[in-house]
């Protein structure tokens, strides 16, 4: 996407051909910084501390940090080892994985000489793909939107977006809010409403910003208010992301996802999933069965934010001494879900409905 004026992906490699750049989010929104990974440990650092976050974005981070790591070494103990470091930084996001599983099949049977190099094509590759599918998942969201659009006479599409699942949070495009973008681009009257996305605040901090710098007309709210504005028809459908989305259709997302597939079910609001082919985790079921990430406390006591001065601070606020506890993420069953937009087309949120747009995993899984 586009920062004044200028393209940006959120994560890129450098001229130099081996070090890779990326917009530090945890800076955002109240500075625009680019940092620079130069080692495995950098990648992993930026993966734990959020520095860039979102499950392809993790992914695809990774695959750059396991290329970085072969430089200093390219055996079979160091790729596994590698991999293992940063597998270990983040547990709810399959991409990760995914990624690092497509890397060392990518670098099994090369001979160490051309390791290095198999390993940035194939992160490149990585990278590249999830801006296609995210396109793609973009261009299967607008025919929801048209289609709402069609019935509100010339009045905004009211679409209510919980964390933040934007350009940031992938390659770019984003997931959820890749059909906005295009609806917003092609004339739709959209409006976005921003859960703020406690404790992080990824809404407050990285959506808000995203839309702003589009152009794209939202509103922050709290992260109590939703189920109000679903309950008064404030909200024609909601679009969240995901980290991890089962074969069976259960969906973990950001910490808040589910209440508001809650009220969404209990005021019959669509709820839709923006999912990407790398988030399905095959292996599972039972949404029971995803890791959930819990991180500090003080992640829930202290906040970021500007002050009137124009400086960025970090204040306290809960009583010294709280105990906090920091879910990361929450699993929505597929039964609150209405469908998933995915970049091979929507799927219905029944028992088959993902398989019937991946028959190969019925054969597969049959098998
Ligand atoms: C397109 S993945 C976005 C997904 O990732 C976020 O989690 P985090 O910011 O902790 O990486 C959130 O669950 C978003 O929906």
């Amino acid at each position: 996407m586009n920062i004044d004026g200028k393209p940006y992906r959120s994560i890129w490699l450098n001229d130099d051909g081996w070090s890779v750049s990326i917009i530090d989010q945890t800076k955002l929104p109240f500075a625009f910084e680019i940092a620079e990974l130069r080692s495995l440990e950098d990648a992993a650092r930026a993966i734990k501390t959020m520095q860039v976050r979102g499950a392809p974005l993790i992914g695809a981070t990774a695959a750059y940090g396991l290329a970085l790591g072969l430089r200093d070494d390219q055996s079979d103990n160091w790729i596994d080892d590698a991999a293992e470091i940063l597998n270990a930084t983040r547990p709810t996001a399959v991409n990760l994985k995914w990624a690092l599983d497509r890397m060392k099949e990518a670098l099994q049977n090369q001979p160490r000489e051309s390791r290095v190099a198999t390993a940035y094509e194939t992160a490149k590759e990585i990278s590249d793909e999830d801006v296609e599918v995210c396109r793609k998942i973009g261009e299967h969201g607008l025919g929801l939107i048209k289609a709402h659009a069609a019935r509100k006479k010339g009045e905004p599409v009211q679409i209510l977006t919980h964390c933040n699942a934007g350009w940031l949070a992938t390659v770019d495009w984003g997931t959820a809010l890749a059909p906005i973008y295009m609806a917003h681009d092609e004339g739709i009257p959209v409006h976005v409403w921003v859960d703020e996305t406690r404790p992080r605040n990824q809404g407050a901090y990285l959506t808000a910003y995203e839309l702003g710098a589009h152009g794209v007309p939202h509103t922050l709210i709290a992260d109590n208010v939703g189920g109000h504005l679903m309950q008064h028809g404030k909200v024609d459908l909601c679009i969240v992301g995901t980290d991890r989305t089962t074969a069976g259709g259960d969906v973990a997302n950001k910490i808040g996802t589910y209440l508001k597939a809650l009220a969404a079910k209990d005021n019959d609001v669509p709820f839709f999933v923006a999912l990407p082919t790398s988030t399905i985790d095959w292996k599972l079921q039972s949404g029971a069965d995803i890791p959930i990430e819990e991180r500090g406390g003080e992640e829930v006591k202290y906040v970021t934010g500007k002050l009137p001065d124009g400086t960025v601070a970090r204040v306290e606020i809960a009583p010294d001494g709280t105990d906090a506890a920091n879910f990361a993420f929450d699993v929505t069953p597929r039964k609150m879900v209405t469908g998933f937009i995915t970049d091979r087309g929507v799927a219905p949120a029944t028992p088959d409905g993902l398989l019937r747009l991946y028959p190969e995993r019925m054969k597969k899984d049959a098998a």
